[in-house]
């Protein structure tokens, strides 16, 4: 079975996902086999690497360090094309639904089609949405795009909906790595109730209370980076 296929069969099921952000910026290279004691001990179910930016692009070699001493998928979660390699197991095919510019709603896919072309890695086509986290991320400024208010509940809908209607086949709501403001249970909620995909929420998520209420709201899959980076004691409360 595949990636997508275990996604769809765990939403079936109602049995909740989370992910493990990785960014390759941050991650201490020496770190990442106690690291994953830690994360084996969890209840996460899948690894995601990416940032919005990899400026020494480590994301090759921390890749391959990661998957020596894993056997949970990993799937790249790119900010551009530069962060592309086969030693993954799959990766989000993201397009940023939620802003208006060209160059990360089809520009940076066409960069990264020939590549991709020649590797082995399952494409997962993300519909990616911004909402306001209360402050502003590194992704709103490398895509020099704006979130959408979580006040507009129905452009955030609508978006999420046409994300499907286009062949997405997971939606992203995305608070922002370090988001204050998580996004909230009635969005995830209406969102969930609207579309038929699985919802990946994301940003700002630093507690077990936090986690719960996403996945009660309709969250499929979670990701949190952030709190893991600060506080790597924080697996002990999200023990299997
Ligand atoms: C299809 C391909 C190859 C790439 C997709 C390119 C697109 C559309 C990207 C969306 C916009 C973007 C820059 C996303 C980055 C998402 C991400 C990995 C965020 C992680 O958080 P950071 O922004 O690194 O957080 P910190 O500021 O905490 O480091
Ligand atoms: O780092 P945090 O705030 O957990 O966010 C995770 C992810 O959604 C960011 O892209
Ligand atoms: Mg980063």
């Amino acid at each position: 079975m595949n990636i997508y296929q275990n996604i769809l069969q765990a939403k079936k099921k109602g049995k909740k996902l989370l992910a493990v952000l990785i960014d390759p910026e941050k991650i201490d290279l020496e770190n990442i086999p106690s690291f994953f004691e830690k994360v084996h001990q969890s209840i996460a179910t899948y690894i995601f690497v990416g940032g919005s930016t990899d400026k020494d692009n480590q994301i090759e070699i921390v890749v391959s360090k990661i998957k020596k001493v894993t056997h949970l998928p990993v799937l790249l979660f790119p900010g551009d094309v530069s962060q592309i390699t086969n030693t993954a197991d799959g990766i989000l095919f993201l397009s940023l639904l939620s802003g208006r510019n060209p160059e990360y709603l089809i520009e940076q896919q066409i960069k990264a089609a020939p590549i991709l072309k020649n590797t082995n890695l399952e494409i997962l086509p993300t519909g990616y949405i911004l909402v306001d986290g209360g402050k502003e991320t590194a992704t709103q400024k490398v895509s020099n795009t704006k979130p959408i208010p979580q006040e507009n509940k129905d452009l955030i809908i609508n978006t999420s909906l046409a994300g499907e209607f286009s062949g997405k086949k997971l939606i992203y709501l995305e608070a922002g790595s370090g988001a204050t403001k998580v996004v909230s249970q009635k969005i995830i909620r209406e969102v969930s109730e609207s579309i038929s995909i699985p919802i990946i929420v994301g940003g700002g998520i630093r507690s077990k209370q936090q986690l719960v209420n996403a996945f009660k709201a309709g969250a499929d899959l979670v990701v949190i980076g952030t709190v893991f980076e600060n506080d790597e004691n924080f697996f002990n409360q999200l023990k299997k």
